[in-house]
């Protein structure tokens, strides 16, 4: 396949853009229009990792001398900067990853607003005063940074989460070795170019390209890298986990959801559906908190599924680039194929079509898939218990809230979940029964706020939380202190 010219990425080291090592380059492409380079990428070789860790570590000794306020200014630039760029930042991650490009300016506002919000929080106290059992004596608790954090981020919110994960690590002191996926290299490297052009001290900042098994590999074994920071899928996570514990490195996982939305008999129609229809296929299914299960009352079950097919067939799938594109294609062919394996595999299992199911017509060069819904899932089948990571919703018919709950938690995973209802006693039963991170009444189950904690529980997560105040507990150490004249 011979592909059109696009701009080659460097690696950021040391304040400066340098190639890697092995001098080789993998092409990140348009899943729009596949033929299309969006950039070629350093294949980076652990050298190139080692060059940015040393350059981390040194660098990181006077960032953290600063005052919190201080290394706050250089975030508020590179907000200022994330915005003057933001056309040009979220059309690259559209012709990157797939994403509309409304969707993806949203994403970028979203993160300069990150970037203001942990600016911010430089100013914030950091300890307390404990009285001791000594009268003569000052005891308070203060944080210090961890030293070098390892950043690995998945395509799915190319700025959004490498911002969420580097702006606390920065503004609590530490320094930061972005490694970005293959599939959002581009993209990272515009955001990197921001922290570039604010001027953050050489070193602060660095981001090495390549393999995830190579790369993020390096991450996970390098003995300065004191904490890493991950958003992926659960395989990836878990082989994060063990090569952490295995050397004492401090680790945050965030990873797949199953997420299920509930849909009372007495919900508002039109709100499930339109919510049912945005958690569920928005961003191609490709958010971790994606709606996947849509789990009905018996009662509500016939009207909720017509309208809710009536409202899929209407969707426009398309070029995000494209005005009117509402769903744009699966961000790369391993994601297109894992997807459409599912649908096979939902097939195979006696699940029914209610829609889709294949590639659109007319979009065969792109990695489209068609908004797929399927009817009479049973909470064995595959497409009911696995993350997809595509836009596929299995309708579950059920006769009693107490059966809805017992499904929604029937995973093992629990980062995210909705229920439409306007009973107060079943929002209740929903809030303190639901085995999920983030539970949304009457709302989309996809929607986190910057300003709140999110993460999962169960296999969804290492059980840390990322953004608000939440972040200081990963990115720094609490170090209690004692004092006697
Ligand atoms: N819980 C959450 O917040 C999120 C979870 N995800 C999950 O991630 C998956 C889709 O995103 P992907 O980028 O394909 O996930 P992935 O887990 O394949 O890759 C994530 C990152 O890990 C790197 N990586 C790959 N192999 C590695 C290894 N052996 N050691 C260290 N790093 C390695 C990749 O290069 C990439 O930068 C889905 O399962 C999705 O649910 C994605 C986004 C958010
Ligand atoms: C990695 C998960 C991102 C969730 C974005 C949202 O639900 O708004």
């Amino acid at each position: 396949m011979s592909f059109t010219a696009g701009e080659t990425i460097l690696n950021y080291i040391q304040g400066e853009w340098t190639a890697s090592s092995t001098g080789e380059l993998d092409p990140s492409i348009n899943p729009a229009q596949p033929t299309q380079v969006v950039g070629w990428v350093q294949r980076s070789s652990l050298q190139d990792l080692d060059a940015a860790v040393t350059s981390a570590k040194a660098a990181q000794r006077a960032w953290r001398k600063l005052s919190a306020p201080a290394r706050g200014e250089y975030l508020y630039k590179v907000a200022d900067l994330l915005e003057q760029r933001l056309d040009d930042i979220a059309e690259t991650m559209t012709r990157e990853m797939g994403k509309t490009f409304p969707e993806a300016k949203g994403e970028t506002a979203r993160g300069a607003a990150i970037l203001r919000y942990y600016a911010g929080e430089g100013m914030r106290k950091v300890g307390d005063v404990i009285p001791s059992t000594d009268s003569e004596a000052l005891m308070f608790t203060t944080r210090v940074p961890l030293g070098v954090v390892g950043v690995i981020t998945p395509w799915n919110f190319p700025v959004a989460i490498p911002i969420w994960k580097m702006a606390p690590a920065l503004i609590y002191g530490n320094a930061v070795v972005l490694k970005p996926a293959g599939e959002a290299a581009v993209t990272a490297a515009k955001v990197i170019a921001c922290f570039h052009d604010a001027k953050i001290p050489a070193g602060v900042v660095s981001m090495v390209t390549g393999q995830g098994s190579v790369i993020g590999q390096g991450i996970i074994d390098h003995p300065g890298i004191n904490g890493i920071t991950f958003t992926g899928s659960n395989t990836v996570g878990k082989t994060i986990a063990k090569g952490a514990i295995a050397r004492g490195a401090k680790y945050q996982l965030e990873m797949g959801g199953k997420n299920p939305v509930i849909v009372a008999d007495d919900a508002d129609l039109e709100q499930a559906v339109e919510a049912t229809i945005s958690g569920g296929l928005r961003s191609t299914g490709q958010k971790c908190t994606a709606t996947s299960r849509v789990v009905v009352q018996s009662g509500i079950y016939d009207a909720f599924k017509q309208r809710l097919l009536e409202r899929v067939q209407m969707l426009k799938v398309g070029d995000g680039m494209e005005a009117g594109t509402w769903m744009g294609p699966c961000a790369s062919e391993n994601q297109l194929q894992t997807v459409l394996s599912y649908i096979s595999r939902g097939l195979e299992e006696g699940a029914s079509l209610l829609h889709g199911g294949g590639k659109p017509a007319g979009l065969e060069n792109g990695f489209y898939v068609e908004p797929t819904l399927f009817d009479n899932v049973r909470p064995h089948m595959t497409i009911a218990k696995e993350e997809i990571f595509g836009p596929v919703l299995a309708l579950m018919k059920v006769d009693t809230l107490e059966e809805a709950l017992a499904l929604a938690n029937d995973s093992e995973f629990g980062l995210s979940a909705s229920i439409f209802t306007k009973n107060i006693g079943s929002m209740l039963a929903f809030v303190n029964e639901m085995e999920a991170g983030l539970v949304r009444i009457n709302a989309e189950s996809a929607g986190v706020e910057l300003q709140a904690p999110f993460g999962g529980m169960k296999q969804s997560s290492s059980h840390s939380r990322e953004q608000g105040q939440a972040a200081i507990e990963f990115f720094t150490s609490i170090k209690t202190v004692f004092i006697k004249s």
